[in-house]
């Protein structure tokens, strides 16, 4: 039974559309990257997915278990989440604001949940430091551990390696990994790098002029994937 159904969707700002009539299915346990041109709607499908905003036309379903509620979200980082003055340990923590309700605190379940995704992105030693003067590496760890008290289920990462150095990248990629096939966790990822989104993804949906959806290995043999192996041919001579 699919986790997540994008049926016919329409989605955009004010009426416009940017995507139209999108149609696809995840399972959980899948991984889907999304890759298109800048600009294309990949942030907009996301938003959409998350109930951020309404779909124009078309709907988004979630089943097998999964409820809108329990989808982390790790969003594209501004400058100004870059300088928030807080301490790693509280932004963690503010990802189980969902769980709260009208609570204004978190209770004992909460901070258990917090410090086992601290753990997991193995920051449990960052936890008193303001988030503002760790590298980009390390506040990306602490939002993906945001992201993960909001979810033990289906993860969406808008650009998570964008920014960082190819070691840091590298093993960002490998915490993503490991929440997927250890964890089972469900990742849609916004990604502008092709070859890792071939590498790591289960599925790719490719957006632009013309639209992909399919298993990595169908992606490759696609017009749009072998054009990206022509790329990566040319990239290594
Ligand atoms: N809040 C908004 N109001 C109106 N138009 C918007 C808004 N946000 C984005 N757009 C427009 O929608 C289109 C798709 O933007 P979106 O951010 O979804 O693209 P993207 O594929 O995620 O791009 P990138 O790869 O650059 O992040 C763009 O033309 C953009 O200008």
């Amino acid at each position: 039974m699919a986790q997540l159904t994008c049926q016919n969707l329409c989605a955009g700002y004010d009426g416009r559309p940017v995507l139209q009539d999108l149609t696809f299915e995840l399972l959980a346990g899948d991984y889907l990257c999304i890759v298109g041109e800048n600009g294309s709607g990949k942030s907009t499908l996301m938003k959409t997915i998350l109930g951020l905003q309404m779909p124009i036309s078309g709907r988004i379903l979630t089943g097998d278990g999964l409820r809108k509620n329990e989808i982390g979200y790790l969003p594209q980082q501004t400058v100004i989440q870059k300088d928030f003055p807080a301490s790693v340990r509280e932004i963690v923590l503010s990802g189980c604001l969902g769980r709260c309700g009208s609570r204004p605190f978190y209770n004992k379940e909460e901070k258990k949940l917090a410090a086992e995704a601290m753990e997991k992105m193995q920051i449990t030693r960052l936890a008193r430091r303001c988030y503002r003067k760790l590298s980009g590496g390390q506040q990306q760890r602490v939002l993906l551990a945001r992201a993960l008290c909001a979810t033990q289920k289906m993860l969406l990462l808008d650009e998570p390696v964008s920014g960082l150095d190819p070691k840091v990248t590298a093993e960002m990629y490998t915490l993503i990994e490991k929440l997927n096939r250890e964890d089972g966790i469900t990742v849609i990822m916004i990604s502008h790098d092709v070859a890792a989104a071939v590498r790591y993804a289960s599925h790719i949906l490719h957006i632009g002029d013309t639209v992909f959806f399919g298993t990595r290995a169908d992606y490759l043999q696609s017009s749009q994937g072998r054009l990206f192996d022509v790329k990566k041919g040319g990239d290594s001579q």
